[in-house]
């Protein structure tokens, strides 16, 4: 686990020389933007995420895969829940919340739990480096009063450097 952890984060750091040429594709909207950079022959998905002031995700699972994180720029709140009972009808459990900072990791899968980002900053952006694997394109969301969930398709503001002709946003948006 320790060696896994370690060549996460050396994995991750490496990407930072090229996700100084990424950040020039910054993205910004009025909800968080996901905006895909390569789709690693369909083995995972490498996508930067982009927090406008205040914008953030809804409480969310991943859909099975890892999801490793790197923040670029900015700060990023994030939330841990406890999946809710089965029946699903109550407030949901909240387990833990950190603020991860410029250039730190994070790692999550569905059996540590559910999670919610948030840029809480009134006056700065933030961007996000995320890899998934292996690559989803639909998840559940969560409504924190009553555990009720909800399937969701995501989609891409922009791929490779395009912006996509996605109608909704395809973000979970808070
Ligand atoms: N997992 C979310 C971003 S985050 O809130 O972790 C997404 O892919 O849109
Ligand atoms: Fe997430």
């Amino acid at each position: 686990m320790v060696t896994s952890e370690v060549c996460t984060t050396a994995f991750l750091s490496a990407m930072q020389t090229c996700c100084t040429e990424i950040t020039a594709l910054e993205k910004f909207s009025q909800m968080y933007t996901r905006n895909l950079v390569d789709s690693g022959n369909g083995k995972f998905n490498l996508m930067i995420l982009c927090w406008g002031e205040g914008h953030g995700s809804s409480i969310h699972d991943h859909t099975d895969s890892h999801c490793f994180m790197k923040i670029l720029q900015g700060n990023l709140k994030e939330t841990l829940f406890d999946w809710p009972e089965k029946k699903g009808n109550g407030e949901m459990t909240k387990k833990s919340e950190r603020v991860l900072r410029e250039n730190q990791c994070a790692y999550i899968n569905d059996s540590i739990g559910l999670h919610r980002v948030e840029n809480i900053s009134h006056t700065e952006s933030a961007v996000s480096l995320h890899l998934y694997s292996p690559p989803f394109d639909s998840c559940n969301t969560f409504d924190q009063r009553t555990g009720h969930k909800h399937k969701v398709r995501m989609t891409f503001y922009s791929k490779f450097g395009e912006r996509t002709l996605c109608v909704s946003m395809g973000s979970l948006n808070n």
